[in-house]
């Protein structure tokens, strides 16, 4: 097999694709390509039988999996016994130093929801966490601000990119690599000794998995991939992130396929949403209220989390709470509404038996520390709390329409401005933005951009009055595009205009594409494209 590295290589690019990284991703992808591609395609499948009326439920045939009591995940590795606060972000030089030094106990380096993947964001990246790990990422920005690693640094948890995305910077056998296997390959072979000579390892998130035989797939890249490095195994450590509504129902079979790796499941609110709009969007009674409305206590989400922690804590692994959007503001009333919304949101997951949660901003650390803090004392965590009171059924994961909450005009015209502003936003290389005070990120968009094809597709009644329909919807588009642009260079005008085709194809189509990620990287974020701040 052969490689070739089609994105142009800038300043010391060539520290991370040496020939060796490179012939890894290649053992990487020779050794698992097929079924990445197969497993993609039962997505598809899955997807087609809901539409056509199936609904998921727990699997019968792992049913022995769900009752044996026996089996546990691994203990908690070093670095990941406490983890009350864990902040999210993206991996440019200044948010590394920022997130390595906010006081949280993990940083996930996020190269999925919170990047927009250009080739220079991927790869530049992967400098910033070799160049954190050696001690050598202290800079001075152009306003003569100083950045500089304190003494006690937050771990650091990589997460790759999904199954769903490829990466066009590096092409083997003239088709481009899986980005998960780039992204986790990379830093696998770059850290993993680099955090075992720190007394840590090489930890990961795994993102939007579907089934546990996902789960597999990741389990048997980490087997192979210790052996291959020489690592002994079971050194990775991996959360999955439960946001998928099929995950759901394989949470301990998710568990089970990784427990010699696994350190525990993350409760991913917003691609979850995402997912049970796109699996169901078809079905009326899958409407869901204004996005604002569906909240972490309505019955379909309260069931999710329950599930999660009472199956996290039984087979001895953490329960890691989600986000809320809210940060901070320079405006003392909004900034402490967000802090009082925070506060809440941390206290309800703390109560529910959840072992830490995750922060979008440096400024929420310490709430979200003392909200975790009271509950559990001098403990590292609460998984003696069995929440054997939790009974959670497959109709209860499926309750969405038990969610109370209108369609608005204003919750239609909300959808449209943020998924515009957003992919605007993305195609020019950021993946995370504050719009409205809130944290938004490609999950958001996803969700936006589903309940706009969702309430189209049913034309949904607004309870302002008349209903949803494709022109109400690009009339709204045209009045925020124009609001966008206004003012701004005419570079700002194309990318909003390619945002607004994006939104067409993925919100007003007649079939709803998987992910609008996909089709906006395959048209518009190409290696030749992919310039982003350097802040070196
Ligand atoms: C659905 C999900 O997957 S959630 C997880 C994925 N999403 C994320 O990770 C989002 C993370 N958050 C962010 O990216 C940012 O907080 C944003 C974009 C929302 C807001 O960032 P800003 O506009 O820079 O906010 P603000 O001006 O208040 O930041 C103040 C300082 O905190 C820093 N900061 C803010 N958020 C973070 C973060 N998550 N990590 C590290 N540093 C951060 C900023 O860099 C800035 O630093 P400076 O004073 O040295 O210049
Ligand atoms: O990745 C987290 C989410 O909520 O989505
Ligand atoms: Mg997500």
């Amino acid at each position: 097999m052969r490689y070739e590295i089609i994105g142009p290589m800038a300043d010391r690019f060539d520290e991370i694709l040496t020939a060796e990284a490179l012939d890894f991703l290649v053992a990487l992808d020779s050794e698992f390509a097929t079924r990445r591609v197969a497993l993609l395609d039962t997505r598809r499948a899955r997807r087609a039988r809901y539409a056509s009326g199936q609904l998921p439920d727990f699997l019968p045939e792992t049913a022995r999996i769900r009752t044996d009591p026996s089996w546990q995940v691994a203990p908690a590795a070093p670095g990941l016994t406490d983890r009350r606060v864990e902040i999210t972000g993206p991996t440019d030089r200044k948010m590394t130093v920022n997130a390595l030094n906010s006081g949280a106990r993990v940083w996930l380096a996020d190269f999925e929801d919170a990047t927009a993947p250009t080739w220079h964001n991927i790869i530049d990246g992967q400098l910033n966490l070799v160049d954190a790990l050696e001690r050598r990422i202290d800079f001075t920005d152009p306003r003569g601000k100083r950045y500089a690693l304190g003494d006690e640094l937050a771990t650091i948890v990589v997460r790759p990119r999904g199954w769903h995305l490829v990466e066009k910077g590096i092409a083997v056998d003239g088709r481009p690599i899986s980005a998960s296997l780039v992204d986790f390959g990379l830093y696998l072979f770059h850290c993993a000794r680099r955090q075992l000579d720190a007394g840590l390892g090489p930890y990961f998130y795994l993102p939007k998995l579907e089934t546990h035989r996902e789960a597999r797939l990741w389990n048997d890249i980490f087997v192979f991939a210790q052996r291959y490095l020489g690592l002994p195994q079971g050194t990775i450590r991996a959360t999955t992130l439960i946001e998928t509504i099929t995950a759901a129902f394989e949470m301990e079979e998710i568990l089970y396929e990784l427990r010699e790796h696994s350190a525990g499941l993350n409760a991913g609110r917003w691609d979850y949403i995402f997912s049970v709009i796109k699996n169901f969007g078809q079905w009326s009674d899958f409407v869901l209220p204004d996005r604002s409305a569906v909240t972490m206590t309505v019955p379909f989400m309260r069931a999710y989390t329950e599930l999660l922690v009472r199956t996290c804590h039984r087979r001895g692994a953490h329960a890691i709470g989600g986000m809320a959007a809210f940060i901070p503001s320079r405006d003392p009333e909004v900034n402490e509404d967000a802090m009082t919304r925070v506060r809440a949101d941390k206290q309800r997951e703390a109560g529910d038996g959840f072992d830490g949660s995750w922060v979008a901003h440096p400024g929420l650390v310490g709430v979200c520390r003392e909200v975790f803090d009271q509950v559990l004392g001098d403990r590292l965590h609460q998984i003696a709390r069995r929440r054997d009171d939790v009974l959670v059924s497959a109709a209860d994961l499926l309750a969405v329409d038990k969610t109370p909450g209108q369609v608005t005009a204003a919750g239609l015209r909300s959808n449209i401005a943020v998924a515009l502003r957003y992919v605007h936003a993305w195609l020019g290389g950021t993946g995370a933005v504050a719009l409205w005070n809130l944290m938004e990120d490609a999950a958001t968009a996803e969700i936006a951009r589903c309940q706009v094809w969702q309430w189209v597709h049913h034309g949904t009644p607004l309870a302002d009055g008349g209903c949803v329909t494709d022109a109400l919807v690009r009339s709204i588009l045209a009045e925020e595009w124009g609001d966008l642009v206004r003012g701004g260079t005419a570079a700002d005008r194309e990318r909003a205009e390619q945002a607004a085709r994006i939104f067409e194809r993925t919100a007003l189509g007649e079939d709803l594409p998987a992910f609008f990620t996909t089709d906006a990287y395959a048209h518009h974020l190409g290696p030749s494209c992919g310039s982003g701040p350097t802040g070196r």
